[in-house]
């Protein structure tokens, strides 16, 4: 079975942040909108985000996400998905309301399981610079995203730590507590390995976007030899010291680390190199949705060519429009894009947005001066 590519066709904001009212229309393949700092740019990418979420990628419950003066921001967006679709989104200071096709969603996962989007932007960029907590909790979403059914094993793996930990508190007998154990155990293992499938075949994506980071970029999870008998020896062994610290073993503590040329990008990555190896990532994520789902994800790049030369501004838009997936990006006026493109370009000002081929705000390259450029390089 071939993947279905997801659009969105159609987006409507109202009393969203700066945006009074405003209608941007997306076509298929790259899209780019060009404005000025503060002109609400990476509001309309939240716009999206929101359909498929119900809440921001900035910060998960914004009371700032509702025009000043404003009681409430509607957003309404015309998908395409197996056929044309409406979801839409009504919220209130940290309060929001999703619909589908007319109809309110009790569980979001539904919609973000079936709407998938996928977003880099420079505020939220957790999984390159944040904590290793934060790498964690990403590498296991995309675990249970392509093995649904081991979110049952990570929901009883964490029952069965914190039934543990209530248990050696209360001083339990050691018979209680040998069950919970057991079941560490007997969740924990699976956790292991989806997790060691789960970076070797990111990994094996990541191979495929060399062009894009030049280096190769590897995921790597710092762990423990998870012998079962040694594992349930540990906890038993270690009952006393966990009693006072808390369980510091198993997969919930694993440190998830992503190289760059040997060393940890978090640190060793230049901000240009850094970006690349985020949305690197992401196409790294777009390719195990269509892999495990069927469905090929949207993009959301905010800022797409922030801190990038030339020549890896022209070598990412070239790598994004040889994507199958919708992008929908977002740059500041002055940018420079090679004619030879196919992007739809639209600005943004104070009257809303309009189609551009030339404009004075964005700079169009010709073949010729791409090609010197990417010779001089
Ligand atoms: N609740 C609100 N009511 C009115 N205006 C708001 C509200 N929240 C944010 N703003 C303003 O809305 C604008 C939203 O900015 P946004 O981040 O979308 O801009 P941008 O075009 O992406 O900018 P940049 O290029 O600097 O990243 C800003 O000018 C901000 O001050």
């Amino acid at each position: 079975m071939s993947a279905t590519p997801l659009s969105i066709r159609e987006v409507k904001v109202r009393h969203l942040r700066c945006h009074e009212e405003i209608t941007w229309n997306c076509s298929e393949g790259l899209n780019l909108i060009i404005g000025a700092n503060g002109s609400g740019k990476t509001t309309l990418l939240e716009a999206v985000y929101l359909m498929a979420h119900g809440r921001s990628f900035r910060q998960a419950r914004d009371p700032f996400l509702v025009k000043r003066d404003a009681e409430r921001f509607f957003i309404h967006g015309q998908w395409h998905r197996y056929g044309p679709m409406n979801l839409s989104v009504a919220g209130r200071r940290g309060q929001t309301t999703l619909r589908l096709q007319g109809r309110d969603v009790q569980r979001r996962k539904d919609v973000s399981e079936s709407f998938p989007v996928l977003v880099d932007a420079p505020q939220g960029r957790k999984i390159i610079d944040g904590a290793p907590g934060e790498r964690r909790r990403w590498l296991d979403g995309l675990v249970i995203t392509c093995f649904q059914n081991m979110a049952i094993h990570y929901e009883r793996y964490l029952r069965a730590v914190m039934q543990r930990s209530r248990l050696l508190r209360r001083r339990a007998s050691s018979e209680e507590l040998d069950v919970w154990e057991h079941q560490i155990v007997q969740y924990g293992k699976p956790i292991v390995l989806a997790r060691e499938k789960m970076v070797a075949e990111m990994n094996l994506y990541l191979v495929e976007e060399v062009a894009l980071t030049e280096h190769p970029l590897t995921i790597s999870v710092t762990m423990p030899d998870y012998d079962q008998q040694a594992w349930l020896s540990r906890l038993k062994e270690k009952r006393s010291d966990d009693l006072r610290t808390g369980l510091r073993f198993g997969p919930h503590c694993d440190l998830v680390n992503i190289h760059f040329q040997k060393r940890e990008i978090r640190s060793a990555g230049s901000r240009g190199q850094q970006k690349l190896a985020a949305i690197a990532i992401k196409m790294a994520e777009c390719g195990l949705w269509t892999r495990y789902r069927k469905l090929i994800p949207v993009l959301l790049l905010d800022d797409c060519l922030e801190a990038l030369d030339r020549t890896r501004q022209l070598r990412l838009l070239k790598r994004l429009q040889n994507s199958s997936a919708q992008v929908l990006m977002t740059a500041p006026e002055g940018v420079n894009i090679a004619s030879d493109l196919n992007i739809r370009i639209q600005l943004l000002d104070a009257h809303g947005l309009c189609d551009s081929a030339t404009s004075s705000m964005v700079s169009m390259l010709d073949d010729d001066t791409t090609e010197v450029m990417e010779e001089a390089a």
